[in-house]
């Protein structure tokens, strides 16, 4: 059924804002193009759960970005409670390790199950896309290349049960020859040709992330920040046809 999906719904924008109100008007603006909005933490602890409400209200699936990353039984709790929210998709951080990853799995199963709602798709971040080889290696004391480090936590969330990882486009093809077709590759660090990269280390233009096997793409400020945040929006679009 994912093979099917149209170029707009593997588009998902980031709602980076600190205030509800900038988030929907940007949510209205791209509403009959865009299905899919990632809500992140300053979103989130600005406007409460009442984002997550009203995102869908107005017809949307929302991508809860929390990244949670604790100890297994902080994790399970929390994912219990943004399942109980009815959102579409929801991360962790495989570095919180196996354990954890499985009790966030379950905890969502169980709680979908128990309230009658769809099971969220549970997605690890591997390396932050603002993470470089050199990062890697000298600040956050992993040795070895960046994408042996994504391997290793793709096929560690995928034994955990996860249904997809965050990775840079630079990994799509060998996380797809590791986990296979099915295994989700939610992809940030999209920049069009056109675009700044700003923070972001690994980057990709969006035709390119999606001719490599990327189910979703992640882009913020390329539409967000744009002057016309609907145009730039279409622009991709066409790009990626
Ligand atoms: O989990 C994420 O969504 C994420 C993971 C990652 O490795 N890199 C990354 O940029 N993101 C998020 O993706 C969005 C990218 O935004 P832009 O750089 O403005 O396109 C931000 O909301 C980030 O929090």
């Amino acid at each position: 059924m994912r093979a099917n999906l149209r170029p707009e719904e593997k588009i998902f924008v980031a709602l980076d804002y600190d205030n509800m109100d900038d988030a929907l008007r940007m949510a209205e603006r791209l509403g009959d193009t865009i299905k899919t909005m990632k809500v992140g933490l300053q979103l989130f602890f600005k406007s409460g759960p009442e984002i997550l409400h009203r995102l869908h209200e107005m017809g949307f699936q929302v991508f809860m970005d929390c990244k949670f990353h604790d100890i297994p039984n902080t994790v399970a709790g929390a994912s219990d409670s943004v399942t109980a929210h009815g959102v579409y998709m929801f991360n962790v951080h495989c570095a919180g390790g196996l354990e954890m990853m499985k009790r966030a799995k379950e905890a969502a199963i169980k709680r979908a199950e128990a309230s009658g709602i769809q099971v969220p798709k549970l997605i690890g971040v591997t390396q932050l896309t603002s993470t470089s080889q050199a990062m890697l290696n000298e600040e956050i004391g992993i040795a070895g290349d960046v994408q042996r480090s994504v391997l290793h936590y793709a096929k560690l969330a995928q034994q955990a049960g996860l249904d997809g990882v965050v990775a840079s486009g630079h990994e799509i093809a060998a996380i797809r020859e590791a986990c296979g077709d099915q295994f989700l590759t939610v992809i940030p660090g999209i920049r069009p040709a056109w675009a700044a990269s700003d923070d972001q280390k690994r980057i990709m233009t969006p035709a390119a992330a999606l001719a490599a096997g990327a189910h979703y793409l992640v882009i913020g400020r390329a539409i967000t920040h744009a002057d016309d945040p609907k145009a730039a929006a279409l622009r991709i679009l066409e790009e990626v046809r």
